[in-house]
C-alpha cells in the first residue's frame, strides 16, 4: 500500500491528513476519530507512506517479480485506487528521455526495464525481447504502439483501430492484431513507453490536473536461451504485465461531466467487475466473474490464475478522500488473501520456435509479396480450400443458430406475452377481489345497521306494547273508579236534591213567616187604626180597656214572635247539623275515595314496575338472540371472506409459481444461450487457430464435434422448451380452474349474502309494518284515555266545587 503526500495545493488549502501510515509495522491507520468514530487500522505486506521514495517501492515490492520473470514466470504488477492518488506516478513516474542514470521520480516501468537488462546482460544470457502496449478504454482495446494512421485526414488518423479479445483455449486471452515490437535495448524501450504514455486518453478532473481516463497494459515478452546437460538448447519464456488502472472515481467528487461522466461509468463499471472479481477469489466462489469485462478477462492469469501478482494499492491522506480511502483499503486488505498458483512456463525447445518462427516468416513474406502485387494477402490453395469450406460451415451454423435463435425468441415473446397475460389476469382478480371485499364489507354494514334498526324498533315495540298494557290497566283501574265516583255521585245528588229540598222548604216557611209578619203588620196597623178611631169617638175608660185589649194583644203577639223566633232557630240549628253531617260524610267519602285512589296507584306503580322487570327480561332475551344471530352472520361472513382470502392466495401462489417458472425458464434460456454462445465462440477461435496452424485433421475431427454439438444442444433445447411448455400449459390449465372455482365460490358467496340480506330486509319491512299499525291502534288508545282521564278530572272538580 502507498500512501500519497499531500499536494502543494493541499498543503495550502490546509487540507487535514487522516491517514497515518507505520512502515515498520506495515499499518495503515484512517483516523476516524476526525468525525467521532473508532479509528481503522489495515495491515498489509508493505506499507509506504508519504515519504517513501520510488525506488523503496520498485526494490520492495516490484525486483523480486521481475527476478521471477527471467526465471520464466508470468507476472503482474498492477496500480489501483482512488483518481489522483498516483497510480500513473507510481507505475510510470518521470519517463526517461534518454539512456543514463534513472531519475529519482522514475516508477515501475522504467525501472523494471533497466533491472530486467540489467540481470540479462550480466548474465551474459542470449534472449530476445518484445513489448506491447494497449490501452482499454471504454471497454475497448486500442494498440498504443500501432503505428499512426496515414489516412489523408487528420479525424481518420486520430482514431485507432479497436481490437478483439479472443480466449487463446488455454484459459488465457490473445488480442488479435496486437503490436508486438522487438527491442533490443532499454532506450527503445523507454521511447515506446514515452510514446504509448503520451497516446494514452488523459483528462483534466477536479481531483487530478492530467487523469488517466483508461487502463493501459504494458508487456514485456522476454525468452532467455537456456543450454541444458546434453547440449539441447531450449528457451526459457517469461512475460512482465505493468498495469495502470484508471482511478475509481466518484462522479460527483470529480467533477466529472457529460463524456466525462460516461467514461466515469465505464471506468467504474469494469472497476467494479474486478472488485467483483476479488469478492469471488476471495470467497472462493464457484464462478468468478472474469467474462464480465475486459480488463478481468486481461488480468485473468494474474487474479487466482497461474501468474505472480503484486498489486500496489494507492490512497491520498486527505480527509476529504476518506470515504474512497476505505474503499481502497478494504479492497486492497481483502485481495490480499487472494491466492493464486504460480507456474513457471514450459521450456521451449529452440528448433521448434525456430521452426514456428520461420512459418511466421513465411506468411509474412508472402504477405509482403501479395501487398507489393496491390493482390491482397498470400493463403496457399489448401488452407484456402479449407477455409472456405469452413466459412461455409460456419455460415450454416450461423445461419442455423440465427434461425433457432429467432425460434426461441419467438417463444420467448410468446410466453412474454402469455406472462403479462396472466398478470392482468391476476390483477384483474385482485381487482375482483378487493371490490368482492368492499362489496361484503358494506353489506355487513348495513346487515349491523339493519339489525340495529330492528332490535331498535323490537324494542320501542315493546315499550309500546307495556304502555298499552299499563294504560289498559289504567283505563279499567280508571272505570272502576268510574263507577265508584258515579255512585258517590248519585248519592252526593241525592243528598243534593235533599238538601235543596230542605232549603226549598226553608224558603217556603219564610215565605210564610214573611206573609205572617205581614198579616200581623196590617193586623196591627187595623187595630191602631180601630183603637185611634176608638180613642177618639170613647171615653177613657173604654180607652184603656183597650190599650190593655191592645196590650195583651201585642204581648201575645210578641211571645208569638218569640216562639216562631225559636222554632226557627231550632229548625235552622238542626238543619245546620244536618248539613254538617252530611258535609262531613261527603267529606270522608271523598278521604276514602282518595285512599282507595292512592292504594290503586300504589298498585299501579308496583304492576309498572313488576312489567318493567318483566320488559328487562324480554329485552334481555331479545338481545341475546339477536346476539346470536349477530354472531352467526358474522362467522359465516368472516368464513365466506377467508373463503375469498384462501382463494386469492391460491390463485397469488400459482401466479407467482408460473411467475418464478417463467423467470426461470427465461433465466436457463438465456444462460444456455449465453454458454452455448460462449462455447461457440470459443469453438470458433480455437477452430481459427487450428486452422491457421494448418492441422485439417483436427480440424475435421472438431467439426464434426461442433456439428454434434450444436445438433445436441439444439436438441437438448427443443426438448426442454417442450418439457417447459408443457408445464406451463399444465399450471395454466390448473391456474384457470382455480380462478373458475374461485369465481363459482364467489358468486355462489355473494348470492347467499344477497338472498339472507333480502330476507332480513324483508322480515324487517314486515316488522316495521306491523309495528307501525300497533303504534296507530297505540295512539289512538292513549289519545282515547287521555280524552277519558281529561273528562274524568274535570268531572271531579266539578265534583268538588259542587262539594265544596
Ligand atoms: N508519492 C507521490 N509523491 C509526490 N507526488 C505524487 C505522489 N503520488 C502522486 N503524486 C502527484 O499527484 C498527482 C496525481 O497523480 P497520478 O496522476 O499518478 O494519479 P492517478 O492515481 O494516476 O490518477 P488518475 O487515476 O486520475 O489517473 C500527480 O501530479 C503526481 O505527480
Amino acid at each position: 500500500l502507498r500512501c500519497r503526500p499531500l499536494s502543494v495545493e493541499e498543503q495550502k488549502a490546509n487540507v487535514q491528513s487522516a491517514v497515518s501510515c507505520n512502515d515498520t509495522k506495515r499499518e495503515v491507520t484512517v483516523l476516524n476519530s476526525l468525525f467521532k468514530q473508532a479509528d481503522k487500522t489495515f495491515t498489509f505486506d508493505t506499507v509506504f507512506g508519504p515519504k517513501s521514495q520510488q525506488r523503496a517501492i520498485y526494490d520492495h515490492a516490484v525486483a523480486p517479480i521481475v527476478d521471477d520473470v527471467l526465471e520464466g514466470y508470468n507476472c503482474t504488477v498492477f496500480a489501483f485506487g482512488q483518481t489522483g492518488t498516483g497510480k500513473t506516478y507510481t507505475m510510470e513516474g518521470e519517463m526517461m528521455q534518454q539512456v543514463g542514470e534513472l531519475p529519482t521520480s522514475a516508477g515501475v516501468m522504467p525501472r523494471a526495464v533497466r533491472h530486467i537488462f540489467d540481470i540479462l546482460e550480466a548474465q551474459k544470457a542470449d534472449y530476445s525481447m518484445k513489448v506491447t502496449f494497449l490501452e482499454l478504454y471504454n471497454e475497448e482495446i486500442t494498440d498504443l504502439l500501432a503505428s499512426e494512421d496515414q489516412s489523408r485526414f487528420l479525424e481518420d488518423r486520430h482514431k485507432r483501430p479497436t481490437l478483439s479479445l479472443m480466449e487463446d483455449g488455454k484459459g488465457g486471452s490473445v488480442i488479435r492484431g496486437l503490436e508486438e515490437i522487438v527491442v533490443y535495448s532499454p532506450g527503445e524501450i523507454y521511447s515506446l513507453l514515452q510514446h504509448g504514455s503520451t497516446r494514452r486518453r488523459t483528462a483534466d478532473t477536479a481531483l487530478n490536473m492530467q487523469s488517466s481516463r483508461s487502463h493501459s497494459v504494458f508487456s514485456i515478452y522476454i525468452h532467455v536461451k537456456v543450454t541444458t546437460t546434453g547440449n539441447r538448447e531450449l528457451i526459457k519464456c517469461g512475460r512482465l504485465n505493468l498495469v495502470d488502472l484508471a482511478g475509481s472515481e466518484s462522479i460527483a467528487r470529480s467533477g466529472a461531466k457529460e463524456v466525462r461522466a460516461r467514461e466515469a461509468g465505464e471506468l467504474n463499471k469494469s472497476l467494479l467487475t474486478l472488485g467483483r472479481v476479488i469478492t469471488a477469489l476471495v470467497e472462493d466462489s464457484v464462478h468468478v466473474p472474469y467474462r464480465d469485462s475486459k480488463l478481468t478477462r486481461l488480468l485473468r492469469e494474474s487474479l487466482g490464475g497461474k501468474a505472480k501478482t503484486c498489486i500496489i494499492a494507492t490512497v491520498t491522506p486527505s480527509v476529504h478522500c476518506l470515504e474512497e480511502t476505505l474503499v481502497t483499503l478494504d479492497y486492497a486488505y481483502r485481495a490480499k488473501s487472494i491466492r493464486n498458483k504460480p507456474e513457471v512456463n514450459q521450456k521451449v525447445c529452440k528448433s521448434v520456435m525456430l521452426k514456428d518462427l520461420y512459418k511466421k516468416m513465411e506468411k509474412m513474406k508472402q504477405d509482403v509479396k501479395a501487398a507489393r502485387e496491390n493482390n491482397g494477402i498470400y493463403i496457399p490453395d489448401e488452407t484456402f480450400v479449407l477455409e472456405e469450406a469452413e466459412k461455409k460451415i460456419m455460415r450454416d451454423k450461423v445461419e442455423h443458430m440465427e434461425l433457432s435463435m429467432e425460434k426461441q425468441s419467438k417463444e420467448l415473446e410468446k410466453y412474454r406475452s402469455l406472462y403479462l397475460a396472466e398478470q392482468k389476469h391476476r390483477l384483474n382478480l385482485e381487482g375482483q377481489n378487493k371490490e368482492l371485499k368492499v362489496t361484503i364489507e358494506t353489506c355487513k354494514r348495513e346487515f349491523l345497521d339493519l339489525q340495529e334498526a330492528h332490535s331498535r324498533a323490537n324494542m320501542s315495540l315493546k315499550e309500546k306494547d307495556f304502555i298499552i298494557s299499563n294504560l289498559l290497566h289504567a283505563e279499567n283501574v280508571i272505570l272502576e273508579r268510574a263507577k265508584v265516583l258515579c255512585g258517590t255521585v248519585e248519592t252526593a245528588s241525592g243528598d243534593i236534591a235533599d238538601l235543596q229540598n230542605k232549603l226549598g222548604r226553608q224558603s217556603k216557611t219564610e215565605v210564610e213567616n214573611k206573609g205572617l209578619l205581614f198579616n200581623f203588620r196590617s193586623q196591627l196597623d187595623q187595630s191602631l187604626g180601630l183603637l185611634r178611631n176608638t180613642v177618639v169617638r170613647s171615653s177613657a175608660n173604654h180607652l184603656k180597656r183597650r190599650i190593655a185589649k191592645a196590650k195583651d194583644m201585642h204581648t201575645s203577639g210578641v211571645q208569638c214572635m218569640n216562639e216562631l223566633v225559636n222554632t226557627l232557630r231550632q229548625r235552622s240549628i238542626t238543619d245546620s247539623e244536618q248539613m254538617k253531617l252530611n258535609i262531613s260524610s261527603q267529606a270522608i267519602a271523598v278521604d276514602n275515595f282518595l285512599a282507595v285512589m292512592v292504594s290503586e296507584a300504589e298498585q299501579v306503580l308496583t304492576e309498572v314496575l313488576r312489567s318493567t322487570s318483566e320488559l328487562k327480561e324480554l329485552l334481555a332475551f331479545s338481545a341475546e338472540q339477536q346476539e346470536l344471530g349477530l354472531q352467526k352472520s358474522l362467522t359465516s361472513a368472516q368464513a365466506m371472506s377467508k373463503t375469498s382470502i384462501d382463494f386469492f392466495n391460491d390463485i397469488s401462489t400459482h401466479a407467482s409459481r408460473l411467475m418464478k417458472l417463467m423467470k426461470q425458464s427465461q433465466r436457463g434460456c438465456s444462460s444456455r444461450l449465453a454458454e452455448f454462445e460462449k462455447g461457440f465462440e470459443e469453438a470458433a477461435i480455437r477452430e481459427e487457430q487450428a486452422a491457421l496452424d494448418k492441422i485439417a485433421g483436427i480440424l475435421a475431427g472438431l467439426t464434426a464435434r461442433k456439428t454434434t454439438m450444436v445438433s445436441e444442444y439444439v436438441g437438448q433445447l427443443n426438448e426442454r422448451y417442450s418439457e417447459e411448455q408443457e408445464h406451463l400449459a399444465l399450471e395454466m390449465s390448473s391456474l384457470q380452474q382455480v380462478s373458475d372455482n374461485g369465481k363459482k365460490e364467489a358468486a355462489s358467496c355473494a348470492e347467499k349474502l344477497k338472498n339472507q340480506i333480502l330476507e332480513d330486509m324483508s322480515s324487517h319491512a314486515n316488522t316495521k309494518d306491523k309495528m307501525g299499525d300497533v303504534l296507530q291502534q297505540c295512539l289512538k288508545g292513549s289519545h282515547h284515555s287521555v280524552s277519558y282521564w281529561s273528562h274524568t278530572q274535570s268531572c271531579l272538580e266539578h265534583l268538588n266545587k259542587s262539594s265544596v
